[in-house]
């Protein structure tokens, strides 16, 4: 606007390389420039414009989505996109749309699910988007239990057909994306039954609309399900609702890498495990722990830049007053969502590895792994998106009452982001199954079969149940070793305790029920672990570039003690730590805060956000907030008129009939 960088001076006391941060932060120097290039190219383009979302009503914010959709897919074609710059330029124009879900779950879907012959047959047409497709499993009456699905898909051998029917208003499809308005087919999820009998809950390719006219199928009633949290935001997504009233599709529309039907009507199971019916959840539950780090990092991003812009108090002889930044409740707040922004970052990129492991060995049939990936998966899909939703509305927060405008960009990115919480999974649900797989592995403690991979730890266990920290110092705590034994040992306890309570039940599932809730505790426990660890574990890697690797250990530490401090009652009342211990964790925390203080603008410049896609004036590059905020206030349509439209309808009246009322 001025053309000043009013956040120079914050950028000079870097002590670090911020273009060598930017290269780890996006993984890897071909990651960073597809990135850095894609991003460039959304912020320049009009057509992906999208400051307006908040003001347009519900069908014109849905038009608008479609045509940008429209407008990316042409722009794809004609930049001869690859796949990996095609995901990042949708990620770039940042609007949720039923693209999300036809390439992250409808393509993985018959990818990890279909055999060859059918991703054959189905891939090309998606991937040139001739069709477009969704996923479809939740129904009214139930999500998270997808055993109870409703839905049925009965085979008639007569005419080697499936007939897929709604029998009860709660089964009908209820929230799949995309679904609402667009989808032509659906992976559809429902229990098979041949010659009688239920097989349990499969997935189907459903054509749902003609691929003419768009109209519904003969049997199908589709539709939107409605207007969903907050204005703009996730309502450009048509989440629907579909029944289906006798449906016929071929036999060879069942997705049957797992199972089949033969013409005969015979039931088959091949030797790959039922779950993997389930494996496109495990697929998503991944991205979506990247996706966590993204959404946090932007509003870190926005709060960080802002706290260093504004200013409260503290004016010494007429002076500037001091940044909000400078304050340590302020840093109290917002470093630790700065070093979780990091610790998601990496903790991403390393499950992203486990879950290409796991694929490749599935496709030997090794299913070895898929049980810890499951868990994984499903354990930081809840934890980050936890944090991150919270952590998003810290930022706004942090923001004072800045942060509640939609210029902010901040209640956006909260109503967008707060369904990840629901979404893939209901976060408790998903920790639950965390904690079954940990109690299976404390039972399996005393049989001699090792605990592999992220429960490694639990094969130390006699040394895990009753060791004490030695921290004797605050220094003591930047140790990776005192940090992994007092997180270790945490988790390793609550388990063991959890375990010990549930010998108390006669009946096991009953004492799983009633301890649920410190089950889901010890599964966050066990889940942290695997962050810090994580993050401790980059540290151990080649970091090239003058202070990265001191800005990234001092962020390491703050997440970990951060925690620490957080949890603080677990760490105590399992005796891992001291009191003493715990307030020396929070004295090194205070001076870790100092430590970073100087390079949180670069830190979070390192993020390499362009202002298009924060989409926050608090957060914009150059810091000028006050004139871009004043400004914007202008261009709200209320502001069109200086006398409001209704002023001479219910104001007018109003006032002539209190002066009347005052003369009286
Ligand atoms: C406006 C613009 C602003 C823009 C801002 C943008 C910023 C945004 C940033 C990011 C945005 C990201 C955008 C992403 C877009 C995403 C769109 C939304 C997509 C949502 C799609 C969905 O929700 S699809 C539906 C998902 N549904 C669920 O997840 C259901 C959850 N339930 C289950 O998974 C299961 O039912 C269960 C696991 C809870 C239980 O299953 P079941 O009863 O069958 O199992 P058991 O408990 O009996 O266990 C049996 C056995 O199986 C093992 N197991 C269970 N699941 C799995 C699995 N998946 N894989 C492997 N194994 C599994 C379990 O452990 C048991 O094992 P045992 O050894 O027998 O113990
Ligand atoms: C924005 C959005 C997009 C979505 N997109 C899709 C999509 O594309 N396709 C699709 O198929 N689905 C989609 N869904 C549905 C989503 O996957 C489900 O809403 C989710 O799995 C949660 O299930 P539920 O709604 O049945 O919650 P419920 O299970 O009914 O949860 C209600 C409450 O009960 C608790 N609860 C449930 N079971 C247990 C238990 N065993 N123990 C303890 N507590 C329990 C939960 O913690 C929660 O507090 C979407 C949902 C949203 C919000």
């Amino acid at each position: 606007m001025d053309g000043i960088d009013h956040l120079a001076d914050e950028r000079n006391k870097a002590q670090f390389d911020v273009d060598a941060m930017k290269i780890v932060w996006a993984g890897s120097r071909h990651a960073f420039e597809v990135s850095d290039r894609i991003s460039k190219l959304v912020a320049a383009d009009p057509g992906f414009r999208k400051d307006n979302r908040p003001m347009l009503g519900r069908n014109e914010l849905f038009k608008n989505t479609l045509r940008k959709a429209a407008y990316a897919w042409k722009r794809i074609i004609e930049l001869h996109l690859s796949e990996e710059e095609a995901a990042k330029l949708r990620f770039y124009v940042d609007e949720p749309a039923y693209t999300d879900l036809h390439w992250g779950m409808f393509v993985p879907a018959i990818k990890g699910q279909g055999t060859e012959e059918q991703q054959q047959k189905w891939l090309p047409l998606a991937y040139k988007m001739q069709i477009i497709g969704c996923y479809g499993q939740t129904e009214l009456g139930h999500g998270s239990n997808v055993q109870g699905l409703e839905t049925t898909a009965t085979f008639d051998p007569q005419t080697d057909e499936f007939v897929i029917h709604s029998p009860t208003l709660t089964s009908s499809k209820w929230w799949p994306g995309g679904l609402g308005k667009v989808s032509t087919h659906g992976v559809i999820y429902a229990r098979l039954i041949t010659d009688g009998r239920d097989h349990g809950v499969h997935g189907f390719i459903v054509q749902l609309r003609s691929l003419e006219d768009h109209s519904p199928l003969p049997g199908i009633t589709v539709g939107d399900i409605g207007m969903k949290f907050g204005n703009g935001a996730y309502n450009t997504m048509d989440n629907g609702v579909l029944r289906f009233d006798h449906v016929r599709i071929p036999r060879d529309q069942m997705l049957m890498r797992v199972s089949q039907v033969t013409r005969e009507g015979k039931y088959m199971q091949s030797d790959v495990p039922r779950q993997l019916v389930y494996g496109t959840m495990v697929y998503v539950r991944q991205t979506i722990v990247a996706d966590a780090s993204c959404a946090l990092s932007r509003a870190v991003c926005i709060a960080t830049r802002y706290s260093a812009v504004r200013r409260q108090f503290g004016s010494q002889d007429g002076g500037p007053e001091s940044q909000v930044i400078d304050y340590k409740t302020q840093q109290n707040r917002l470093f630790p969502l700065l070093a979780s922004a990091y610790a998601f970052r990496f903790v991403g990129e390393w499950l992203k590895w486990l879950y290409t492991d796991v694929t490749q060995r599935l496709q030997t049939n090794d299913f070895s792994t898929l049980p810890e990936a499951h868990a994984c998966t499903a354990g930081l899909k809840s934890v980050t998106t936890t944090a991150t939703a919270d952590g998003i509305e810290e930022c706004r927060k942090l923001c004072g009452g800045h942060g509640y405008l939609c210029t902010s960009g901040l209640p956006e990115l909260f109503a967008v982001y707060v369904p990840a919480c629901t979404y893939e999974g209901d976060n408790i649900v998903l920790l639950l199954q965390v904690a079954r797989f940990l109690m299976k592995t404390v039972s399996q403690l005393g049989s001699g079969k090792k605990p592999v991979g992220t429960t490694s730890y639990m094969g130390q266990i006699e040394h895990l149940m009753q060791c004490r920290s030695n921290v004797q110092r605050a220094e003591d705590w930047l140790k990776p070793s005192a940090i992994l034994e007092a997180f270790e040992s945490r988790a390793a306890r609550m388990s063991v305790a959890c375990a010990q309570n549930l010998t108390k039940f006669t009946n096991p599932e009953e004492g799983f029920a009633e301890l649920s809730a410190d089950l889901v505790e010890a599964a966050v426990a066990h889940c942290q672990l695997i962050i810090v660890s994580k993050f401790i574990e980059k540290l151990l890697q080649d970091i090239p570039g003058k202070g990265v690797r001191e800005q990234l250990e001092a962020l390491c530490n703050i997440y970990a003690l951060f925690l620490l401090h957080k949890h603080q009652g677990d760490f105590l009342s399992t005796g891992c730590i001291t009191a003493k211990q715990a307030s020396l964790a929070n004295d090194q925390l205070r001076s870790l805060y100092s430590q970073v203080r100087p390079n949180a603008i670069a830190l979070v410049d390192a993020f390499n956000y362009t202002d298009h896609f924060l989409g926050s004036i608090l957060g914009c590059y150059d810091g000028n907030v006050y004139p871009k905020l004043y400004e914007a206030a202008w261009k709200d349509p209320l502001n069109d008129s200086v006398v409001p439209e209704g002023y001479h309808e219910y104001i007018r009246p109003l006032l002539k009939q209190n002066l009347r009322t005052a003369r009286l």
